[in-house]
């Protein structure tokens, strides 16, 4: 078997074009959607993801704002700055890049984001919203894998579903979406006594924990979707993920490319909620 490849850019292109539409209603209203990124410190990787995030805002008619800080800003400097970013009647969604200097405080730096502005979803009003089935967002990277799932008419109703990481970012979120699309959903991790037999019992696997080559081809049941949430280099210093690609391609029936997979749905996802948290205050005005 030669898996179907689920291309990230190609569904990350028609869901921005939608974008670009519901921003240009909202502008000709009187009401741009806005995004506001923070970057604190010089992470090379949080400055390239934040480069693609403003641009992927230019190119589709959001507003950015940008406060680019160095490493040794205070908390009480940043608590103070989303403080003020709260207050702003043109921002509609606060992007703080994770991670940040070991100095700050990430939990009260999330936690001080106004829950309708936090378009990451990762505020704990958000996060607990998600666990009872009504967040007013949901983490970008997971709800890009559950369009990915949606697009390639993979069906979740009773699959069963393996994520393997439990990040408040990805696999924690990740979990609850499938168990929400009435999967049997199992979340493995660094503790986890037989990786390979869980993942060979799933027709859909999430990989997310950092891992070179960590899901290989005899981890996989014919058939079964992969998607890769990994962001690694490879010794030639070659992005990729926590797949074995090459291999794992023989025998699943889906599977994400990295690049050009999960990524820019992360993105695109930032995208949709930051309209919908505009679209959302429009209505209140
Ligand atoms: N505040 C947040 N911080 C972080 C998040 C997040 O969702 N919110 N997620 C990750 C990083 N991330 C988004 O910020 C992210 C990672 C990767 C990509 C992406 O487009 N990757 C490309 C390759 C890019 C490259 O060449 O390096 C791809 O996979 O094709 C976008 C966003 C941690 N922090």
């Amino acid at each position: 078997m030669t898996a179907k490849l689920i291309d990230g850019l190609a569904l990350s292109k028609t869901l921005r074009a939608e974008v670009a539409t519901r921003a240009a209603a909202l502008t000709a209203r009187g009401h741009q959607p806005g995004l506001a990124v923070v970057l604190v410190g010089d992470n090379p990787a949080s400055e390239v993801y934040v480069r693609n995030k403003i641009k992927a805002c230019e190119d589709n008619g959001i507003h950015s704002s940008y406060d680019r800080y160095p490493a040794t800003l205070s908390e009480a400097e940043l608590l103070a700055r989303i403080d003020a970013l709260n207050r702003d009647p043109k921002i509609h969604g606060i992007l703080v890049q994770l991670p940040l200097p070991s100095h700050i405080d990430s939990h009260k730096v999330i936690e001080a984001i106004a829950p309708e502005k936090d378009v990451d979803g990762f505020h704990v009003a958000n996060a607990g919203a998600l666990m009872t089935g009504k967040p007013l967002f949901r983490p970008c990277t997971p709800y890009g894998v559950m369009k990915m799932f949606e697009a390639n008419g993979i069906d979740l109703r009773g699959a069963n579903a393996v994520v393997i990481g439990r990040s408040n970012i990805v696999g924690k979120p990740m979990a609850l979406l499938l168990l929400e699309a009435g999967a049997t959903v199992t979340i493995c991790h660094s503790k986890t006594r037989d990786l390979a037999a869980h993942a060979r019992a799933a027709d859909v696997i999430v990989a997310a924990t950092g891992r070179r080559n960590l899901v290989t081809a005899d981890m996989v049941k014919p058939g079964a979707a992969v998607i890769d949430v990994g962001m690694n280099r490879d010794d030639a210093g070659k992005l990729c993920g926590d797949v074995d690609f090459a291999g794992v391609s023989a025998v699943a029936g889906h599977i994400t490319p990295v690049p050009g997979g999960v990524g820019p749905m992360t993105i695109t996802m930032l995208l949709v909620n930051t309209i919908e948290a505009a679209e959302r205050s429009a209505a209140q005005a």
